[in-house]
């Protein structure tokens, strides 16, 4: 589903990632874990297309895609969650994933729509939220930090993405919280490709069939989660010893 070879991003002198090479294949669910500064959002923006490599080659679905726009590759079904701020905090939260629905249809956010049409959509839209178990009434500006995230998520299913890449989704979520999100990340669609950047370990072990270790901008790690918590690299890079 998705191949690296040998990519390169540099800001100035700085190489944040370093001739990475990794391969994900279809319905897997990839944790990337390293260090702060290790490399891995810039990884994902260089995936997404926010970011272009300076080398190397991005492959997506078997095709070349590393001279396209971001918004080329979301249409081809590389997805991601957006910040909190996206959110439109005084809709519902049926009408956020809505929006998101319409959008994915190619269809204006405030284009008329008849009655069957619109009731199509939120059919759809309640459907993405009950697979993130967030209820559909209520603004979605009164959601908990959690639920928050959670319906970023619903708004990124509704993208229908074939590879979703998900950037630190239990930030500032309480232990409870991440453990629900681990549950419902498990409970995803078998064919959707997932790829997670996460400092909650707990969380990563529960989620990844496989995981890549990177530390300053460099593949230290890559295999089955015990493979990768037994490797003396990946436990030097993280305890410093
Ligand atoms: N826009 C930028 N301009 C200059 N340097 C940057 C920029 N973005 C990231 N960097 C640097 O690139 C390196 C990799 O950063 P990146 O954010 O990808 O790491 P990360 O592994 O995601 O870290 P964290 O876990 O702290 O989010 C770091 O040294 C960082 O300071």
């Amino acid at each position: 589903m998705l191949v690296l070879r040998e990519v390169t991003v540099r800001f100035g002198a700085l190489a944040a990632v370093d001739r990475v090479s990794l391969s994900v294949e279809e319905g897997e669910r990839r944790a990337l874990i390293g260090p702060n500064g290790a490399g891995k959002s810039t990884v994902f923006a260089a995936v997404a297309g926010a970011l272009r490599p300076v080398s190397g080659r991005i492959e997506f679905a078997g095709r070349d895609v590393t001279k396209l726009s971001e918004p080329r590759r979301a249409r081809l079904g590389i997805g991601r969650t957006f910040q909190h701020s996206s959110l439109f905090t005084g809709l519902t939260c049926l009408e956020n994933v809505a929006l998101a629905v319409r959008a994915r249809r190619g269809l204006g956010l405030r284009a008329w729509l008849p009655r069957g049409r619109r009731a199509e959509i939120e059919r759809e839209a309640a459907g993405h939220l009950a697979a993130t178990d967030v209820s559909p009434d209520g603004p979605a500006g009164a959601l908990s930090h959690g639920q928050g995230r959670r319906l970023e998520l619903a708004m990124a299913l509704a993208a229908r993405p074939r590879l979703l890449l998900l950037d630190e989704p239990a930030a500032g979520m309480s232990a409870a919280e991440s453990a629900e999100l681990a549950s419902m990340l498990r409970a995803l669609p078998p064919e959707l490709t997932v790829m997670i950047v996460e400092h909650d370990l707990d969380l990563v072990f529960a989620v990844a069939s496989r995981v890549t270790a990177l530390a300053a901008g460099q593949v230290i790690a890559d295999g089955t989660p015990a493979q990768v918590r037994a490797s003396p690299e990946v436990q030097k890079a993280y305890l410093g010893t």
